[in-house]
């Protein structure tokens, strides 16, 4: 069998909207992923940017709401955008079928606890395996930029930070910015790392950033009329973070905008022109 099923190809903006299916080896089950490849990747390989989804997503969400293609064709970025949990009728969901553990909830990390363990390997097929995969199969170089929302700015920025040369930026969209101090944090820690907290430190962007400076640059956007603002996302534990540690992090409040696809849409285009600073040589 190919390493990559085709699903879907549509032209977008003179590049192609597309949809592979492959088995996974880390999730151990058959997945689905989205990619926009630009006009340019018809000549030569291409950066691409990472696109982690939040809660309840799949790799559909962000290519159908975000309008980010304009200006990834633009500028010549790839956009490659995951699925939010391992799938399948043998992956384990949340016992009482919840929105925020389980299927659309693999929240990025590696789980210990079983029955969870043998599949949500989240952390591993996001760094590892789907980079690896894509840039064997389609015409990406590897030079690599990730970003994402919610669950998936979480996901974006402990990635970045503990496997910083392997990104050459990150960015996230109203992140959870301190999961182990949040209550979708702390169910989903407990129920994929168990009771130990002192493991649940790994996952933290809040703790990453204040134990080592950062090496990449960061950016993120926050609602201030963002309703999970106070209670899950806690941007400002991020904020003194940076400064403990001494990291640039530019945390922009944008007022009046709250936590839906259509604030990742109002600012998509200073993301994308970001990662273009850091992913594309500059004349
Ligand atoms: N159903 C839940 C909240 C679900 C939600 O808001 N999901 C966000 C991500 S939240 C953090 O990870 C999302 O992106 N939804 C998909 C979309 O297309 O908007 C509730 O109602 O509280």
């Amino acid at each position: 069998m190919q390493a990559l099923e085709k699903i879907s190809d549509q032209r977008l903006f003179g590049g192609h909207q597309m949809r592979f299916a492959h088995d996974s080896k880390v999730l151990n089950c058959r997945m689905q992923f989205s990619v926009y490849l630009p006009p340019q990747a018809g000549q030569q390989d291409v950066p691409a940017l990472y696109w982690l989804s939040g809660l309840t997503c799949t790799d559909e969400n962000f290519s159908a709401k975000a309008g980010a293609q304009r200006v990834a064709a633009e500028l010549g970025i790839a956009l490659v955008i995951p699925d939010t949990s391992p799938r399948g009728e043998q992956v384990p969901d949340d016992p009482e079928g919840a929105y925020d553990f389980g299927l659309g909830a693999g929240f990025y990390v590696n789980a210990t606890e079983a029955p969870f363990a043998s599949h949500y390997q989240m952390y591993d097929y996001i760094a590892k395996e789907l980079p690896a995969l894509v840039e064997a199969e389609l015409p990406l170089s590897p030079k690599r930029s990730i970003s994402g929302h919610s669950m998936g700015g979480h996901g974006a920025l402990v990635i970045a930070l503990r496997e910083s040369g392997r990104y050459c930026s990150v960015s996230a969209f109203a992140p959870i910015s301190n999961p182990i101090n949040c209550p979708w944090g702390q169910k989903a820690l407990t129920g994929y790392l168990g009771k130990d907290e002192s493991l649940w430190q790994n996952y933290d962007a809040s703790v990453l950033l204040a134990e080592k400076q950062a090496t990449l640059p960061i950016l993120v956007d926050q609602g201030d009329a963002d309703p999970f603002l106070a209670k899950q996302l806690k941007p400002e534990a991020l904020q003194t973070a940076s400064q403990s540690s001494g990291s640039e992090l530019e945390l922009r409040i944008q007022p009046g905008y709250d936590h839906s696809y259509y604030f990742i849409a109002s600012f998509i285009e200073d993301h994308l022109r970001f990662h273009g600073l850091y992913l594309l040589p500059q004349s």
